[in-house]
């Protein structure tokens, strides 16, 4: 978009910058948390050729991605990460009021967890950075929240930002969620399914049109809307999602008690175009830094607006989902004769899903945690998340390979599907084990192949022998 780099460009260039006017000069962006969704966010609007400023709170981050060290795994990211500071575009400071002033559309990506008293979300942080640019507005302006935040809370922003804000820019805040999934995140940032622009007059939708011009071109939907039909788009799709795997999770166990195969049932149902494939394996259910906290987000507002019925829904899928690292806990201890005091567990997986070294309410650190509790030696092995992992669990043995986590063990779990633990050689880690007893907590194991190797196999929903 622009050839001019960052480094030869002072505020004083550009004021006052009139990012509005339809003869504008490119937009330029800042993003404001550079956590799984911000550094994400800042290097892919690089890489669609904007000038990206990034800020976080923690400087740490901010010098390692500045250093072209992603502070994550990430496929991919470190790779654009580098190539994108190359090219001067991309920069990262600890300097708010400077990033606020350099850039003319701020895209908040700060963290909303559930908080530690109730199921609603913390808007401390988005608070706190929209706060921040408001504050330190130089010149006309864009806020864009991209955060997963409760109904409601734009309309609470752009008071804030009004009673903030200098009165002689003009800023407009809109909600833009984010749908990446961790593993994927940068193809679904550069290549998004939809992009929702939620509260947009007609120069901020041009804005942000200008700023999605390389994805709206591919052929990306755009669904213009109000600000809370926007916030509650995002929620209800992470809800959706939730909901179906928290269904054929349900189903599941009545497979198990039928003798029926739920693999074999989802692959049936997934033939039918009107529910798909995607989304209903069942096993050890959902958990990550965002579906948990999001449906109990929902769950909260929902009830706080009224609507009873659909936080008394997400409760159900709440539950099914917890009941399932329960039952998993239950099967480790009947393959251990009822106790696994003083016995060897073998534990295969610790982030919340492959391709990620993330362990925000992971199922399988919960498991393992639960087995840990109840007097067993467990060993967690995990392709990428053994550093994280043991930041959150420092009580659980590690081990760097599956080989050395299954050597001795009474049973071992699979709880996370890595290819690697998919495409295990059951004969080989079979004559590790003390007994060799397997959990397949994720159904992606080949049952018949384990058997076959001498494994006694338990998966969810599928039938005993
Ligand atoms: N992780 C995902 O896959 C994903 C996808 C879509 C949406 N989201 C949503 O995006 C938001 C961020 O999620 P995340 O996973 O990136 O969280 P994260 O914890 O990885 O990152 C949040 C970052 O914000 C920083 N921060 C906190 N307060 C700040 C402030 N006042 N100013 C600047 N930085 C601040 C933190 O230091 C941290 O680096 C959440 O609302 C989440 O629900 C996440
Ligand atoms: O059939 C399935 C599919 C997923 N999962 C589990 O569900 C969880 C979430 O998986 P996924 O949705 O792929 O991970 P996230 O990266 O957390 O992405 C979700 O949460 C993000 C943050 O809001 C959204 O942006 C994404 O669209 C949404 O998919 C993981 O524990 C998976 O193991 C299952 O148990 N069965």
């Amino acid at each position: 978009m622009t050839e001019q780099h960052t480094e030869d460009l002072t505020v004083a260039d550009h004021f006052p910058r009139r990012v509005f006017d339809a003869d504008a000069p490119a937009p330029r962006i800042s993003v404001l948390g550079t956590g799984y969704l911000g550094a994400t966010h800042a290097v892919s609007m690089a890489a669609l050729g904007m000038e990206v400023v990034g800020y976080d709170v923690d400087p740490a981050k901010v010098a390692a991605l500045q250093a072209g060290k992603v502070p994550f795994y990430e496929p991919g990211l470190p790779e654009l990460l580098e190539e994108q500071l190359a090219t001067g575009r991309l920069r990262f400071t600890s300097d708010v009021a400077e990033a606020v002033a350099f850039a003319d559309v701020h895209f908040v990506c700060v963290g909303t967890p559930q908080t530690k008293t109730s199921h609603a979300a913390n808007l401390s942080f988005v608070e706190a950075a929209t706060t921040a640019v408001a504050e330190n507005l130089t010149h006309d302006a864009l806020i864009v929240g991209k955060s997963t935040v409760p109904v409601g809370t734009g309309a609470r922003l752009r008071e804030l930002v009004a009673a903030k804000a200098r009165k002689d820019v003009r800023v407009e805040l809109v909600w833009n969620p984010e749908f990446l999934r961790e593993g994927k995140a940068v193809q679904d940032t550069l290549h998004p399914d939809r992009i929702v622009m939620g509260g947009t007059t007609a120069d901020s939708e041009a804005l942000l049109r200008r700023v999605y011009e390389t994805p709206i071109a591919e052929g990306t939907p755009v669904v213009v809307c109000d600000l809370p039909t926007a916030e509650l788009v995002k929620v209800s799709a992470n809800a959706f999602l939730a909901t179906k795997i928290s269904f054929i999770n349900a189903i599941a166990s009545v497979c198990e008690a039928a003798d029926a195969d739920v693999t074999v049932l989802a692959d049936a149902l997934g033939h039918d175009v009107r529910i798909g494939r995607q989304f209903l394996d069942a096993g050890l259910g959902f958990g990550g830094g965002c579906l948990p906290k999001d449906i109990r987000a929902l769950m909260h507002r929902a009830n706080e607006l009224g609507a009873h019925q659909a936080s008394a829904l997400l409760q159900q899928v709440d539950e099914i989902n917890m009941g399932q690292r329960g039952r998993v806990v239950e099967l480790a201890l009947e393959a251990c004769g009822g106790s696994v005091l003083n016995r060897r567990v073998g534990v295969l997986g610790a982030a919340f899903k492959p391709h990620t070294d993330d362990v925000r309410d992971s199922p399988a650190l919960n498991v393992a945690a639960a087995l840990h509790l109840r007097g067993a030696q467990v060993t967690v092995y995990d392709p990428e998340a053994g550093d994280t992992a043991r930041a959150s669990f420092p009580t659980l043995g590690y081990a760097t390979s599956a080989e050395e986590a299954v050597e001795g063990a009474d049973v071992v779990l699979v709880l996370t599907e890595w290819d690697e633990f998919v495409g295990a050689e059951p004969a080989r880690l079979a004559a590790l084990t003390q007994n060799a007893n397997v959990i397949d907590a994720r159904g992606k194991l080949d049952p018949q192949r384990w058997r076959q190797a001498g494994w006694s196999f338990r998966g969810l929903g599928r039938t005993a022998a």
